[in-house]
């Protein structure tokens, strides 16, 4: 094994936290977060002058100061609590402490099905006007391996193939994945990311369980280690 795979590893933890102590953290730094992706967007909108600017910035300097004084080093893994609800808070496309990450919540069920309705905005822009065709991906490769670790045949994406068929809008947007087969360590998934008109990008992936993970009957692994 090498070292970088298992200082990977060595990112699922789990860390006994309750329920209770979850949902706690959760309503503290989901607003955070939900704050930070405004300001993004404000800070490609405003339209506000060269003192107005100074000062946000100013203010933005003293929230930095305060949050700066107890830091984890990073990044954040993957972390299940005593129950085992798992905490995927880091994750760029759907963390719940990730500003960066476009504002997704998924819908799942056991068969291998993730579904989501979200809104993006101004920062997720790639065409004028249009959602970028990388966040499209982003999307779509969350929702796919989502839906094959909710019908229990985790993997990692080895091929992700996407197909856009029409301009994706800013929005309202709507996104679904599901299990097509499952061959032994490799889950085959398809989905589309929607918009009001209909069918955006269509998608394809194959989510391998990697050497790493495997144990002796691997297609039976239900669970990220
Ligand atoms: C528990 C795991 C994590 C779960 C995360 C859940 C997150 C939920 C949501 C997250 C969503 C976001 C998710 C992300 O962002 S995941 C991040 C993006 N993906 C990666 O970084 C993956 C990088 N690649 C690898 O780690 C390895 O190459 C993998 C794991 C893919 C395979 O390396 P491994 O050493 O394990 O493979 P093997 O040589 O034993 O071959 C085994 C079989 O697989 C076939 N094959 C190999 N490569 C590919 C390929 N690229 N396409 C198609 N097929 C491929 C191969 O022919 C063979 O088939 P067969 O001959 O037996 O028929």
């Amino acid at each position: 094994m090498t070292d970088s795979i298992a200082q990977q590893q060595m990112l699922y933890v789990r860390d006994e936290m309750s329920d209770a102590e979850i949902a706690e953290q959760a309503d503290l730094y989901g607003p955070l977060t939900d704050s930070v992706r405004e300001l993004i967007e404000l800070a490609l909108l405003t339209e506000v002058d060269g003192p107005e600017v100074r000062a946000a910035q100013e203010h933005l300097e003293s929230a930095k100061q305060i949050l700066r004084t107890r830091v984890n080093p990073g990044p954040y893994g993957v972390r299940w609590g005593a129950s085992g609800q798992k905490r995927a808070w880091g994750n760029a496309a759907a963390g719940l402490r990730n500003a960066i990450a476009p504002p997704l919540v998924f819908n799942f069920d056991a068969d291998g099905r993730a579904w989501t309705d979200f809104h993006l905005g101004s920062a997720y822009e790639g065409p004028a006007g249009l959602t970028h065709g990388g966040i499209a991906a982003l999307v779509l490769d969350q929702a796919l391996g989502s839906a094959a670790e909710a019908g229990g045949a985790p993997g990692m994406t080895g091929t992700l193939n996407l197909r856009y068929l029409r301009p994706t809008p800013l929005g309202a947007l709507h996104a679904e994945a599901r299990i097509d087969r499952v061959e032994g360590i490799k889950t085959i998934v398809t989905g589309q990311l929607s918009g009001p008109d209909g069918v955006c990008v269509e998608a394809e992936g194959i989510f391998i369980l990697p050497r790493w993970a495997r144990g002796g009957d691997s297609a039976k692994v239900s669970d990220p280690v």
